[in-house]
Parts: C-alpha cells; sequence; structure tokens
C-alpha cells in the first residue's frame, strides 16, 4: 500500500526545513524532523534512540507519560523484580551494574534506564500523546500528530513531519478490562493489576484476583504475604513453570534447547522437569494447555508463569483457586460451578494490550490486535519509512534485538539522504553560479 518516494521526499522535506519551524499560521504547530520521530521512550524507544544517537542521526522521541518507561515507573507493584536473569533484560551497548543481583528489582531495573537515558543523551517530549500518524503518499512523508498536556497554555496541538516512524509504543499500552455482568453494583474496590502497588491495605480481606497470568499470580502471593484471603480465578488453562529447574534459568534453558530442537522436543521436555520440579499442578485447579509453554508464547504470545512462590501457597490452600465468573452482586461473585463467594474488593488481572491501531491510520503492517502481521524475526520493517519495536512477544530480550536492527537500518538510510541532498544543494548553487 504505501509506496516509497524518495525522490519526492527529498524535494519536499527540503522544502519543509525552510517553512515550517515554528509555524503559527496553523492552530496546529508543526515540526519537521530530520531523522525519524519515535513514538514511546519504553526501553524499546529508549534502545532505538542510543543506536541513533552511537550513529549520529538526530530524531525526537514522543511520550505520553511525565517520565521514561512509564510500565515499569507507573503501572507496576512494588515487589516486581525481572523475572528472566539479568542477561536476558539488558539493553544494547549498556550492561546492567555488575552488582546487580540476578533478577533485578523494579526500582533497580528503573535506575537502570534512567542511567541508561542519561549515557545516550535521551531527552524525550513528555506529556504528548500521539493520537494520529499517517503516511502521506502525495509527499512521501508521515505526519504524526499529537497531544500535549504540560505547559501553563493547557494543551497544546503538534503536528510532527519526517521520514521515518518508530513505533515503540509496546504490548502493554492498555489495561484490559472485562465487562462483567453485574459490576456496578458490587459496591468494594475494584482495581486492575496496572494500579497495584501492594496488599497492605488488604489485610483480612477476601480479595479475588481474576486472571492467572505472571500478574495475578504475584498479585495473590503479595496478597497472602499481607495477610488477606486471596481467590484466583482460573478460567481457562495456565503454564506453571519453575523460575529454575538445577539452579540454571527456565528460560535460558528454553532458548537453548530451541536453538538444537524443534520447539515441541523443547515444549515436552521442559514439561517433563517442570512435572518433576513442582509435580501435577492440575491437581490444583491449574489445567495445562494443550498447545506446550513455548509454542503458546510463540504462536499466542501468553506468556508461562514462571513460579517465585505462589504455587506453595496454592498446594497449601492459603490461595484458593476458583473457575470463570458468571456475575458480581453487591459484595459478592457467582462461579460458573454454582458457588457464590463473599468479597470485598476484586483485583482485575486480566492483562494488557497494544493500542497502534487506535492511532496508525491506513496500515497494513499491524494486524487488528496491534502486534504487525510478521512474527519475529521479521516485524521490524514496514514499508515507506515504518518500523516497530517491542512487539516480538519476547521480553526485553527481543526488544533489544529489533532496536538495533531499526538504528542500524534508519541510520544507513538517513546517511544515504543526507548525502543525496548534500549533492543536490552543490548541484543547485553550481547552477546558479554559471547563470552570473
Ligand atoms: C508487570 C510486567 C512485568 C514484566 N517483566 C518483564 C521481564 O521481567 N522481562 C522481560 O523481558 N519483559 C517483561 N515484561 C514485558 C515488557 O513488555 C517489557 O519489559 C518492556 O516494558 C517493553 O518495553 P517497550 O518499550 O516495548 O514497552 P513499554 O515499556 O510499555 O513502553 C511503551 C511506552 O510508550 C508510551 N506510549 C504508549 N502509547 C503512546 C502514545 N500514543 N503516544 C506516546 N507515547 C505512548 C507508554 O507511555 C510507554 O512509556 C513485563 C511486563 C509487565 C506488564
Ligand atoms: N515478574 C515479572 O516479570 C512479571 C511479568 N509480567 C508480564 O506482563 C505481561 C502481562 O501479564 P499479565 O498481566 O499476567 O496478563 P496475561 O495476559 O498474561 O494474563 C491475563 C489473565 O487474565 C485472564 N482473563 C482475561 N480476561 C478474563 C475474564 N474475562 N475472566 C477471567 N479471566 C480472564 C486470562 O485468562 P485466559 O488465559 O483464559 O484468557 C489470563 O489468565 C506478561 O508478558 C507477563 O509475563 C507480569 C507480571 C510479572
Ligand atoms: O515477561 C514477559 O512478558 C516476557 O515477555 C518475557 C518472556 C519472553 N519469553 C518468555 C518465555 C517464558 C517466560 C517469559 C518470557
Amino acid at each position: 500500500m504505501h509506496r516509497n518516494n524518495n525522490k519526492k521526499s527529498l524535494n519536499i522535506s527540503s522544502m519543509f526545513q525552510n517553512f515550517i519551524p515554528d509555524s503559527n499560521i496553523f492552530s496546529r504547530r508543526c515540526i519537521w524532523v530530520n531523522g525519524p520521530v519515535i513514538v514511546g521512550a519504553g526501553p524499546s524507544g529508549l534502545a532505538v534512540a542510543a543506536g541513533l544517537k552511537r550513529e549520529g542521526v538526530p530524531f525526537i522521541i514522543l511520550e505520553r507519560a511525565n517520565c521514561i518507561a512509564s510500565l515499569w515507573q507507573n503501572r507496576t507493584y512494588d515487589r516486581l523484580k525481572l523475572h528472566l536473569p539479568k542477561q536476558f533484560c539488558q539493553l544494547p551497548n549498556y550492561p546492567f551494574p555488575e552488582d546487580y543481583p540476578e533478577y533485578p528489582t523494579k526500582f533497580q531495573f528503573i535506575q537502570y534506564l534512567e542511567e541508561y537515558a542519561t549515557h545516550f543523551d535521551i531527552n524525550p517530549k513528555y506529556n504528548e500523546t500521539v493520537q494520529s500518524a499517517k503516511y502521506d503518499e502525495t509527499f512521501g512523508l508521515w505526519r504524526v500528530k499529537t497531544i500535549s498536556k504540560s505547559g501553563q497554555l493547557g494543551s497544546c496541538e503538534f503536528e510532527y513531519i519526517c521520514r521515518w516512524l518508530v513505533v515503540a509504543t509496546g504490548e502493554n499500552a492498555e489495561k484490559v478490562v472485562p465487562d462483567f455482568e453485574g459490576l456496578e453494583d458490587f459496591g468494594g474496590d475494584v482495581l486492575h493489576a496496572g494500579d497495584y502497588k501492594s496488599g497492605g491495605r488488604y489485610q483480612g480481606k477476601n480479595v479475588l484476583v481474576v486472571g492467572c497470568g505472571n500478574s495475578g499470580m504475584e498479585v495473590s502471593l503479595d496478597l497472602y504475604n499481607h495477610g488477606a484471603n486471596p481467590s484466583m480465578v482460573v478460567r481457562s488453562s495456565v503454564h506453571v513453570l519453575p523460575r529454575e529447574i538445577l539452579g540454571k534459568s527456565t528460560f535460558e534453558l528454553g532458548v537453548t534447547m530451541m536453538k538444537w530442537m524443534p520447539v515441541w522436543l523443547a515444549d515436552k521436555t521442559l514439561l517433563l522437569l517442570a512435572r518433576i520440579v513442582l509435580g501435577n499442578t492440575d491437581k490444583y485447579g491449574l489445567k495445562r494447555p494443550e498447545i506446550g509453554p513455548l509454542e503458546l508464547k510463540n504462536k499466542e504470545g501468553k506468556t508461562p508463569v514462571l513460579d517465585i512462590g505462589a504455587l506453595p501457597k496454592i498446594r497449601s490452600g492459603n490461595i484458593k483457586i476458583v473457575p470463570g465468573i458468571i456475575k458480581f452482586g453487591r459484595g459478592k461473585v457467582e462461579l460458573v460451578d454454582g458457588r457464590v463467594l463473599e468479597i470485598d474488593s476484586v483485583i482485575l488481572a486480566t492483562g494488557y494490550r497494544s493500542n497502534v491501531p487506535s492511532w496508525l491510520k491506513d496500515n497494513d503492517f499491524f494486524s487488528d490486535d496491534g502486534i504487525p502481521k510478521h512474527p519475529f524475526p521479521n516485524g521490524w520493517k514496514g514499508e515507506a519509512g515504518l518500523y516497530a519495536v517491542g512487539f516480538t512477544r519476547k521480553g526485553l530480550f527481543g526488544a533489544s534485538l529489533d532496536a538495533m536492527s531499526v538504528a542500524h537500518d534508519i541510520a544507513n538510510r538517513w546517511k544515504e539522504e543526507s548525502k543525496q541532498q548534500k549533492k543536490t544543494a552543490a548541484a543547485r548553487h553550481r547552477r546558479c553560479i554559471s547563470h552570473f
């Protein structure tokens, strides 16, 4: 759908360069960017920015929050630690400090990201939400419209014009909040896991945790540790794996096995080892999916739970497993097995989704769920200067690989176009001189 109009864009871009900056003739201020616009200042956006800095390519990062890594700073609970070993979570060209533990805390991870941004001198434009991005075929340029909520003037609107657009808004941009019958009559407090910080205020309360992914499991454990009485809803199935097997990270084991054997065999081996370490999890209401954990992650993006202590509490009955929900009523919930539970609070650990379809217009690179249609490792480059980083379903590790490919590709194209622009300018200059 998008054609590459390189020649056209060169002429038009130099035209914009003279004409647009700080223009007040439009109600929306237009800004020409001599390089890519990166949307999102999470780990993915920062990693691309660092790569571009190293190559000397100018760029702008637009971030809707007032800080970098807002998922980590604003939407995660206090007890969170990285659940993959640190070597799989560091960004390119800047290792974690040596004294960091194998599984850094979220506060250590945030500190690392702050230092990363400082080290590479990355300064995002904060409080600026991208509302739409559209490729203008006539000019061969991207038009990125934002609304900015900072400053004393209230909100301002901007339009950035650029040749390259890097989508780095993440797989977890928005909370998923399902519609439950009767929830409006429930009366107690209802929170998404993205707003949960700690179990401190739930002591002695009956709390229903909806969802059994890593968030549901870890929130349930945190609630138990704070003296609450959690019940966790498992409506379908879940793969629970030990975080480590014989002292080695299960994730690393999976990655290594996949290099040597087909994914189904790696899955079979992992499940056998998990059975030896954890026992039969089906017994506690944690039915395993029919597809193996690695294949399920690759195909559907569903992350297996890496257990950090919830499973023993499930075994001992301190965290109760309950089936799907029929409806809520005042102070209670009715379950599909006919039971009615009295509950004080609800925590929706029901996951997240990408928000790309809401703002990227006329695109056929991303599917309706906001993830690129081409799976890893082919999902980072679209047409007409469109790039995606951090949608590989491979966590920070995948984001880093994407970021290096994207920064390198843009740098090559930017340098090529800059060279051509210089040649065109020189030729124009020679023609002018020859007229005298
Ligand atoms: C609780 C939790 C724990 C996790 N733990 C791990 C882990 O241990 N290891 C691992 O590898 N992965 C983990 N992940 C996966 C996670 O996706 C990555 O860690 C990482 O945050 C992805 O980085 P990102 O930059 O792609 O996305 P994000 O971190 O989500 O950053 C995207 C940024 O884009 C901004 N944004 C979104 N929409 C707009 C818009 N329209 N305009 C402007 N800005 C916008 C957001 O505000 C955000 O700052 C975890 C995820 C969650 C939810
Ligand atoms: N320590 C760490 O590093 C952590 C990492 N994470 C990561 O963050 C990402 C998001 O994880 P998470 O927040 O757990 O989200 P997930 O998408 O992994 O899990 C969502 C859960 O909610 C359930 N659910 C959704 N809708 C309903 C409904 N209507 N009724 C009942 N159950 C419902 C799902 O069930 P079903 O499967 O049936 O759809 C699933 O169990 C993952 O990649 C995860 O690995 C999260 C927490 C900690
Ligand atoms: O925690 C996450 O969300 C991740 O995406 C990390 C991750 C990528 N691939 C996995 C396979 C098994 C467990 C975690 C991950």
